[in-house]
C-alpha cells in the first residue's frame, strides 16, 4: 500500500544544533507510527515538520505522494500537549469553536461519543480531570475528521486507568482507518498502540520496525529480576548482571540453567521475576538513557 505520509531526508538545523539530521519515514494509512527517543532527540521537531508547522532546512514531507500544501492543514488533526483555550468556555463551546475553523467537520454527536465526553459537555474545561482534558483535546484534534492524527505525549501525567481509557479511544480511531503519529515516553503505550516504531537519537532514526520485529532482531534472551539485597555479596560466576536502582537484572539465554545456578549459589528465589525483553530494554540499550516519565 502506498504511504499516506512520507518524510524524505528531513533536516532541521539551528545555529549549533542539528535538531533533525536526515530522517526518512513512510507511514501507511490506518497504521500508528510511534516516535520514541530521549529528551532532545529530535522527535518534536520531526513531528512539527510532518505537521507542516516547521519548515525543514532541507528535505520534504509528502502527503499521499505529493508535497504538502495549504490544503494539508484540513486533512490533519493535532493534539498538542498544551493548547491555549479560552477561559470559561465549556467543553461543548470549545468543540464548536474549533469546528468553526474548518470547512468540513465531524458531526458533534459522533465526536462526543468517539471521545466519551457525554457527561462533561457543559463543564468549564478548566474543571476537567487530566484524563477528561486529554479526551477533549483529542476531540479537538478530530473535529475536522482528519486522515492523520498527531498525538504528542497524550497520556503524560494520566493515572493508569485514564491512560488505558485513552488507549482504547486511539484503538477505535485506528479501527476507523485513521493514521496516527504518536510521540510518547511510555514504552508500554508504544508497544500496545504502534504498528511501527522509530527510535530517534541525536536527530537520527536509530531503529525502525514493528515492536515485535525490533525485539526479535535485538534480543534472544530473557531477564531474571531479583532484589539487590538478595544478590549483593554473592558469587554468581559468569552470569550477565545489570544493576538498576531497585533491582538486579540477569540476562539469560537459558532460564532453566540460570535458575539452577542461582539456587546453587544459595539465593532465595522467592521474589524472582522472569520476564521477556521489552521495548524499554531496547530503548536503554540503544540510547543508554533512562526514560522520562
Ligand atoms: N527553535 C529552536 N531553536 C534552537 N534549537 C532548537 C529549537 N527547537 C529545538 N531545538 C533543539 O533541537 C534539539 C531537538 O529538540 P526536540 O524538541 O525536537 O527534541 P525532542 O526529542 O522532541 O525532545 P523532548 O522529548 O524533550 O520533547 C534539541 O537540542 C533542542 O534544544
Amino acid at each position: 500500500m502506498p504511504a499516506i505520509l512520507s518524510a524524505r531526508e528531513l533536516r532541521k538545523h539551528y545555529p549549533g544544533v542539528k535538531a533533525v539530521d536526515g530522517v526518512s519515514l513512510d507511514v501507511e494509512q490506518g497504521q500508528c507510527l510511534g516516535l520514541l527517543g530521549p529528551n532532545g532527540a529530535g522527535k518534536s521537531t520531526t513531528v512539527e515538520m510532518l505537521e507542516g508547522l516547521v519548515r525543514p532546512s532541507s528535505g520534504e514531507v509528502l502527503f499521499r505522494g505529493k508535497p504538502i500544501d495549504a490544503g494539508y492543514r484540513e486533512r490533519i488533526g493535532i493534539q498538542f500537549q498544551y493548547t491555549a483555550l479560552q477561559d470559561f468556555l465549556t467543553v461543548r463551546e470549545n468543540l464548536r469553536f474549533f469546528a468553526s475553523l474548518y470547512r468540513k467537520t465531524l458531526p458533534l454527536p459522533q465526536l462526543i461519543e468517539a471521545c466519551s465526553l457525554e457527561e462533561y459537555l457543559d463543564r468549564d474545561h478548566r474543571k476537567l480531570s487530566g484524563g477528561q482534558r486529554q479526551r477533549m483535546l483529542l476531540a479537538i484534534a478530530l473535529v475536522n475528521d482528519p486522515d492523520i492524527v498527531f498525538l504528542d505525549e497524550p497520556t503524560t501525567g494520566l493515572d493508569p486507568q485514564a491512560r488505558r481509557n485513552f488507549w482504547e479511544l486511539v484503538q477505535a480511531i485506528k479501527a476507523r482507518g485513521k493514521t496516527v503519529v504518536l510521540t510518547t515516553h511510555y514504552m508500554e503505550e508504544a508497544y500496545l498502540l504502534c504498528d511501527d516504531i522509530a527510535i530517534m537519537d541525536h536527530g537520527h532514526v536509530i531503529a525502525r520496525g514493528s515492536p515485535q520485529q525490533l525485539l526479535a532482531e535485538n534480543f534472544s534472551d530473557s531477564v531474571l529480576e531479583l532484589p539487590i539485597a538478595e544478590v549483593d555479596g554473592r558469587d554468581l560466576g559468569e552470569l550477565s548482571l545489570v544493576r538498576r536502582s531497585d533491582r538486579v537484572e540477569i540476562m539469560s539465554a537459558d532460564v532453566n540453567d540460570t535458575v539452577r545456578r542461582l539456587l546453587s549459589a544459595g539465593l532465595s528465589l522467592a521474589q524472582l521475576k522472569i520476564r521477556p525483553r521489552t521495548l524499554e530494554d531496547l530503548f536503554l540499550q540503544l540510547t543508554g538513557t533512562e526514560l522520562r516519565a
